[in-house]
């Protein structure tokens, strides 16, 4: 099966998005789908007079931010996702970590950074995957707002890439999980001002060197944890590529992302 997950730069662009969604629609096989949305929560946030504020590239989620978040990702973008894949013929069911259990989390623990109300997903275990098997065998395609709950009543903001890992790993026992992350980029870059410097196949030595010579950094970090947490707990492969070059992926071939493998070869 697929898990697919889409950033922010390409949610943001209604046109972009479509052609991402037509694509998405046509894969055939079970699938999912889990939505970012953090940079269409910051230019909202600031119409209502909300300043983002990150520590480190996170963002820190006070009350105010987490009812922003709530309803930029559960509703206006999880909404709207879901009824132009009705439209598309995908029967898509719109999912927070809170729907079914699916994802339990806890708070952040204030170190020295106080993150608010943010989730920290123990593990892949904690998943509810028999429901996510339901819905999948029943023809659904869950659709993920990047939200997770406490289990007491709260919501909490959840990075979407981990989203995307944690429920790949989850769902890795119950089928042959390939995970997608598609972005506005063509993949990872050599050259972060070159779009065209794809790097082809990154293995985990190679992130290592990348990571020291600072040509992967910000958000391509936390991805390529996730992309290799994965990878160690079970899911078959990993993909970084550009929202665009979906299709490529279901046949893997004429695909111009990047792979993620632990070893080299
Ligand atoms: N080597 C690299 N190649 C591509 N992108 C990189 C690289 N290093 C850092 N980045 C940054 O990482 C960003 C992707 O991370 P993020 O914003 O979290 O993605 P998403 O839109 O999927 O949530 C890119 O927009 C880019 O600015
Ligand atoms: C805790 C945390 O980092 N939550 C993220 C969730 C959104 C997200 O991950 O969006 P992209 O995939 O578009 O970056 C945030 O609020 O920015």
């Amino acid at each position: 099966m697929y898990i697919i997950k889409i950033g922010g730069n390409v949610l943001d662009d209604p046109e972009r998005l479509q052609r991402f969604l037509i694509d998405f629609a046509a894969l055939l096989g079970p699938k999912l789908l889990v939505h970012g949305g953090g940079k269409i929560a910051s230019t909202i946030g600031l119409q209502l007079g909300i300043e983002p504020a990150y520590v480190e590239g996170r963002r820190l989620t006070d009350a105010e931010t987490l009812k922003l978040v709530t309803m930029v990702y559960a509703g206006l973008i999880n909404k709207n996702v879901v009824a132009q894949l009705q439209a598309l013929g995908c029967n898509a069911i719109g999912m927070t970590g809170a729907d079914a259990n699916a994802i339990p989390a806890t708070k952040r623990p204030v170190k020295t950074v106080d993150y608010g109300f943010a989730g920290d997903i123990a593990g892949p275990e904690t998943v509810n995957a028999n429901a996510l098997e339901a819905l999948l065998q029943a023809g659904l395609t869950p659709v993920f707002a990047p939200l997770t709950h406490d289990g007491q009543g709260s919501l909490l903001n959840t990075n979407a890439d981990t989203i995307a890992s944690v429920l790949a790993t989850a769902l890795a026992p119950h089928y042959e999980v390939k995970l997608v992350y598609c972005f506005e980029k063509k993949g990872v870059l050599a050259d972060a001002e070159d779009d065209d410097a794809v790097i082809s196949h990154i293995d985990q030595h190679r992130y290592s060197s990348l990571k020291a010579e600072g040509v992967v950094k910000d958000g391509m970090i936390p991805k390529l944890d996730n992309a290799f947490a994965a990878l160690q707990h079970g899911v078959s492969a990993v993909l970084i590529g550009e929202a665009e070059a979906l299709p490529s992926l279901a046949t893997a071939q004429g695909f111009s992302g990047t792979t993620i493998t632990l070893k080299h070869g």
